[in-house]
């Protein structure tokens, strides 16, 4: 099977996982990626030398170009666009070829269906520290895709973080965790950036505090073994100034907080799933 990578679509999300899959080792000799804009190709070809980036706007087969002799093509637009990019590509992709879509709220029936009869079709969830080869990435079969197939996308996508296997069932839950998660911690930052602005701190310093405080926690949080509650206990000195903080937290509702926007993600991905039919 061709070793070619074919990132059709290559945004935020794919741009992250085509980063960390070079910081890995991947050849990017036999990387290609897609995009409308020229501008675009042009920056992904300047920041990842060696690969190829095909812009729609000069080259309006470039799905095709990309897809044909691939032996793994990672589907990476937004959902509504998904089924028309897998119905161009269809002609162009060899039966074996496997294809991997990073969208959310797009099902395996959908994929399928907009596929040749017989076309293994992986689902996935990744989230965007895939670039650093901290993501994590979960993979869901599809019904014509065998345990190798399986085994070699899971291959793959260990080169940019941890790789879950789910059930299709779980991916609105998952991604409501860890699709849209780093979101929640760079949202996180922004408020304790804003937090340190009220109580008086410049504007530059409260943000230097937040990052490198939400970084650096985040790496003790993936020290091996580490237990959130743990971690916050070390830095709560009873009767101290965390404890009051947290008690604030708790006294506010945060935790249900968090819990009704991630209910929400999840319930907003199903939504989407009945909007494409
Ligand atoms: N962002 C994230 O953290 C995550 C995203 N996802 C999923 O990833 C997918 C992409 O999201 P994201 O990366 O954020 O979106 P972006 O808008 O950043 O990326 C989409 C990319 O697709 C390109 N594109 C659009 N239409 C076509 C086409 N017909 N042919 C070729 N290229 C095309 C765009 O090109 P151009 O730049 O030239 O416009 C752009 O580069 C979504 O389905 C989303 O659900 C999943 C998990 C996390
Ligand atoms: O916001 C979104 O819809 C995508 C899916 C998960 C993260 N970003």
């Amino acid at each position: 099977m061709s070793n070619r990578i074919a990132f059709l679509g290559c945004g935020s999300m794919n741009e992250a996982i085509l980063g960390g899959l070079l910081e890995g080792g991947t050849n990017p000799t036999e990387v290609v990626a897609t995009v409308r804009r020229a501008e675009r190709a042009a920056e992904l070809a300047e920041r990842y030398a060696g690969i190829m980036a095909i812009a729609g706007s000069e080259e309006p087969d470039n799905n095709k170009q990309a897809a044909k002799g691939a032996g793994v093509v990672i589907l990476g637009v937004k959902p509504v666009g998904i089924a028309e990019l897998a119905r161009e590509i269809s002609g162009s992709l060899s039966p074996d070829a496997i294809v991997i879509s990073v969208a959310a709220a797009v099902s395996i029936a959908q994929l399928e269906a907009a596929l040749p009869p017989g076309q293994p079709v992986i689902r996935t969830m990744p989230n965007t520290p895939a670039k650093l080869g901290r993501g994590v990435v979960s993979v869901s079969a599809g019904t014509n895709c065998s345990p190798e197939q399986l085994q070699r996308a899971k291959d793959i996508l260990g080169a940019v973080g941890t790789v879950v296997e789910i059930p299709e069932e779980q991916v609105d839950a998952l991604g409501a965790i860890s699709g849209s998660g780093p979101a929640y911690a760079f949202y996180l930052a922004e408020a304790m950036a804003a937090a340190g602005v009220e109580l008086g701190l410049d504007e530059e310093l409260a943000l230097l505090l937040a990052r490198e405080t939400v970084a650096g926690a985040g790496l003790m949080l993936a020290e091996p073994g580490a237990e959130p509650s743990a971690l916050r206990k070390a830095v709560t000195s009873p009767n101290g100034t965390t404890e009051r903080a947290i008690a604030t937290f708790d006294d506010r509702g945060m935790p249900a907080i968090i819990a009704a926007g991630a209910r929400a993600a999840a319930d907003r991905a199903a939504e989407i799933t009945k909007q494409l039919g």
